[in-house]
């Protein structure tokens, strides 16, 4: 399974994606939070006001014992001037009932409004990155597709990015009222009995310290669980797109047992989050049951017996009531600590592949000033071109040749021998490892890359349609032609002919990658769609696959109209692309042996000539020829 570094990994480190330079959830917060940060605002005072008001209910409950019931004190509010309140026994009873009736109300109005901000806050967070995620994804080097598998790439886009919005929705928001419950507990506690405080307050060190430890040791465990979780995307995925080859194969069991697998190692990556967070969880509320049972512990003795060592004054009933209700109201929060470190590293690990893919270094970029190519006149040239997937390895070895406006050149030679990628350096999807492509003389590193690509008509081996209608495959990429524009391209690449008996005509949905066409049907709508593309320069990757002569002839014909007059570098199969060529280049593992026109090539009595002395079938197989033009 393992591969030797390409250029997508090589730079960087465990996931291939960039480092970032700042934390993630600075980032998420900065860049992506910031412009919804009203909503963020009303959901967290909305927070902050259904908490204090929360702590109502026990400091009226506390006072109305000691004044009320044990008559140990005068009825006095916190904040209340003394004047504003009832004088008799009754009224008083009656403000403390109203007050603590309206402090639940209020409580369930605020708990709404805080939900509803934060929940809108989230989900537009969670849009914005996901938008952004994927504009970033989408200019990365094909060197990074070409490492990176389909799943671990979905798995950023959708489980880490929604990660990022369950963290935003549930846990932001317990997170400040966690914090302004214990601190606005804490200062309570202190107002009412430092002394006492002290007790209760003991135990926070210890919860800190260990949850630091937590927080540490499960960060590492979340970055293997959401890595896990993008092998096993990647698994599904492979298996659904390549269900057609499972079922031929009859390797069911066989794939059940690989998915059963990439699902073990996600579920030991699972396990290993909770077996810490269950040692952690039950540790934290024993901390925090150990703080409530000393407070009680010490409040009740100074009650019963005195005042304990140390401690001095008195303690009345009703106070040590509010501050038991109080003590436990900051006691469970202390332990829901860490189910916010868990959540928020889990959010942090997804946060890291989220922003990684926009701090990925990308190689194949357009310069600060790009050149222009409006208008193109199709001169086409490689000037000592090589290049390698992996630089130490090259595949295409000091090529040159040069097409002139019009021009068609063939690249013939056995499979594996660079064609594919010679025509893929044309587009820049890759860039050169030493030499130039030019384009009307411009280096295509320092061209507009979207002028360029606009510039050059890439009809490739394996031919990509996009779930939906035949219509709009035709026009993908040249969305304004008119309708008789399409109709006349659609003719031109015989695609009129077999659209018009499909069910919906040019509405019928091809389904996913075009399944509903045959591949020459696919192959002339590719044609077609490089036609309403009109590109001063083509690139034709001949598919190798065969098809029944009709099927071939069409294609052919829809070939020869659209490179009629632009400048063609084909990738040649076939001996009818092959003859016609200006030049036909000879190229052997990744280097040009020989070149010149078919009249040259066969006069010249090198291998091609050989390859077509004994070739009778339309299609070439060069591999076989030219490995008996080398003797072997
Ligand atoms: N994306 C890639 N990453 C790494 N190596 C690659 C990649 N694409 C092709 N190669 C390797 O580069 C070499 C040249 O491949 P290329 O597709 O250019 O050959 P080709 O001449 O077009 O072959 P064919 O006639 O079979 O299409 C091969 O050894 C291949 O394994």
């Amino acid at each position: 399974m393992s591969h030797p570094p390409t250029r997508a990994s090589e730079s960087h480190s465990t996931d291939g994606l960039g480092d970032l330079d700042r934390d993630p959830m600075v980032e998420l917060f900065a860049t992506y939070g910031r412009p919804h940060l009203p909503l963020f605002v009303v959901g967290t005072l909305a927070s902050l006001v259904s908490r204090t008001v929360g702590l109502v209910p026990p400091l009226v409950l506390g006072v109305t014992i000691d004044a009320l019931l044990t008559g140990n004190a005068t009825y006095r509010l916190p904040l209340v001037p003394a004047a504003w309140l009832p004088t008799t026994e009754l009224g008083q009873f009656q403000l403390s009932a109203g007050l603590i009736l309206a402090s639940f109300v209020l409580a369930v109005v605020f708990t709404w409004t805080q939900g509803v901000s934060m929940a809108l806050f989230s989900n537009r967070v969670q849009h914005a990155v996901r938008v952004s995620a994927y504009t970033a994804m989408q200019r990365l080097d094909m060197a990074f597709f070409d490492d990176k598998q389909t799943g671990q790439v979905m798995s950023i886009l959708n489980n880490d990015v929604r990660n990022l919005r369950s963290f935003l929705d549930s846990t932001v928001g317990g997170a400040i009222q966690l914090v302004v419950t214990i601190l606005g507990i804490a200062g309570v506690l202190f107002w009412l009995n430092a002394q006492l405080a002290v007790v209760t307050l003991v135990a926070v060190p210890l919860l800190a310290g260990f949850t630091v430890w937590f927080a540490r040791e499960i960060r590492t465990r979340y970055r293997a669980l959401r890595e896990a979780v993008g092998e096993l995307n990647t698994r599904l995925e492979n298996n659904l797109s390549g269900i057609e080859v499972i079922k031929a194969a009859a390797t069911e069991p066989y794939e059940e047992a690989r998915v059963a697998e990439a699902s073990e190692d996600y579920l030991e990556r699972s396990l290993s989050v909770v077996r810490l967070d269950y040692f952690y969880n039950p540790t934290m509320d024993l901390l925090a049951g150990l703080s409530f049972a000393a407070t009680f512990a010490v409040g009740g003795y100074w009650l019963l017996v005195g005042a304990p060592p140390f401690f001095s004054g008195t303690l009345l009933v009703g106070e040590f009531v509010t501050f038991l209700f109080l003590t436990q109201r900051f006691v469970d929060p202390l332990a829901g600590i860490g189910r916010i470190v868990n959540s928020y590293e889990n959010a942090r690990a997804s946060g890291e592949r989220v922003f990684g893919l926009a701090h990925r270094p990308v190689s194949v970029a357009e310069r600060a000033a790009p050149v222009a190519l409006d208008p193109v006149e199709g001169h086409l040239a490689f000037e000592d071109v090589t290049f390698g997937y992996r630089p130490e390895e090259p595949v295409v070895r000091g090529v040159s040749f040069e097409a002139t406006p019009g021009e068609t050149v063939a690249l013939v030679g056995p499979t594996g021998a660079g064609k594919s990628t010679l025509a893929k350096l044309v587009l820049r999807l890759y860039d050169t490892d030493t030499g130039a492509v030019r384009v009307d003389g411009v280096d295509v590193r320092d061209a507009s890359l979207a002028d360029l690509r606009r510039a050059v008509g890439y009809v490739s081996q394996d031919v990509y349609l996009f779930d939906g209608t035949v219509r709009e495959n035709l026009v993908y990429g040249a969305f304004d032609v008119t309708e008789d524009e399409m109709l006349a391209a659609a003719r031109d690449a015989e695609v009129d002919s077999f659209a018009r008996d499909l069910p919906d005509g040019y509405d019928t949905r091809i389904g996913e990658r075009g399944v509903k066409l045959s591949g020459g049907q696919r192959q002339r709508i590719s044609i077609a769609r490089a036609m309403l593309q009109d590109p001063r320069i083509l690139v034709l990757d001949e598919a190798t696959s065969a098809v029944d002569t009709e099927t071939e002839r069409a294609i052919q014909r829809a070939l020869a109209r659209l490179s009629e007059g632009r400048t063609t570098l084909v990738v040649a199969h076939r001996l009818s692309t092959v003859r016609d060529a200006d030049t036909i280049l000879v190229l052997e593992d990744g280097r040009v042996t020989e070149r010149g026109s078919h009249d040259d090539l066969l006069a010249e009595g090198g291998k091609y000539a050989a390859l077509w002395a004994v070739q009778a079938d339309a299609a070439v197989d060069f591999d076989a020829l030219l490995a008996d033009g080398r003797g072997e």
